[in-house]
């Protein structure tokens, strides 16, 4: 675990360090299968006195099984994801301030080019929200709920992010790493979305050949993508 625990350590660093948090907003984790456990960042630390130590890990039901903090406010939230999803290894929520602009709005975020079409194969979605009851009881969890009510069965690698209505973006990967580099993208295309409609309001999403393209040859079945 010390290994994993490094990573989610160095991931976490990552937000601040791509501009994607303020104050002690945000977290990352990553899960080890093969015991069932999560490496999660702990609550309301801040990022820059936070060491590979402070890391926390739980088990499957957000039991503490290894840390002296408490773990995130939304552990809850990063569990459901990997209980339903087994190629989800990784696992961040910020507040990075397009997609939340997004969330806030209500809004998918409109699939409008080529750096979009290279991590999500289609818009990014927005979550319905919360019904009251949802956001009193078990708030975390419903937030789980709500975001996998709205990606469904597909594979969630081939758009590693969401939108939760009206609190901000969840990102997600193969390890921790690589769901840090789809919430920096998320938040890239959030603002280039948002800057983009400005220019245009009247403006067209882009063409499913161009998507196809851009998305197979990172992520398809002969992907060459950046390939050694
Ligand atoms: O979503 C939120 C707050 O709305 C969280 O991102 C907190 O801002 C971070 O909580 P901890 O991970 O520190 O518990």
């Amino acid at each position: 675990m010390q290994q994993l625990k490094q990573q989610v350590f160095e991931a976490n660093m990552d937000l601040p360090r791509y501009g994607l948090v303020t104050f002690t907003w945000g977290n990352v984790s990553a899960i080890d299968r093969a015991r069932g456990w999560v490496a999660i960042k702990p609550s309301g630390v801040a990022y820059d006195s936070m060491g590979v130590d402070d890391i926390v890990v739980v088990d499957l039901s957000g039991k503490v099984v290894e840390g002296k903090w408490r773990p995130s406010s939304d552990t809850a939230t990063h569990l459901a994801l990997y209980q339903r999803y087994p190629s989800i290894g990784g696992v961040v929520h910020t507040h990075s301030t397009h997609a939340t602009a997004w969330a806030q709005a209500g809004r998918s975020i409109p699939a409008l080019g080529t750096t979009h079409a290279d991590y999500f194969f289609g818009d990014i979605p927005c979550t319905r929200a919360l019904t009251e009851e949802e956001v009193q009881d078990r708030y975390e969890l419903n937030t789980g709920k709500v975001i996998i009510e709205t990606l469904g069965d597909g594979e969630p690698l081939h758009r590693p992010g969401i939108v939760v209505y009206q609190h901000g973006p969840f990102a997600w990967g193969k390890v921790a790493h690589d769901a840090v580099h789809n919430a920096v993208v998320l938040e890239e295309v959030a603002r280039m979305a948002w800057i983009a409609q400005g220019i245009n309001p009247h403006l067209q999403p882009i063409d499913s050949y161009l998507m196809n393209k851009h998305f197979m040859r990172k992520h398809g079945p002969d992907a060459y993508y950046g390939q050694k």
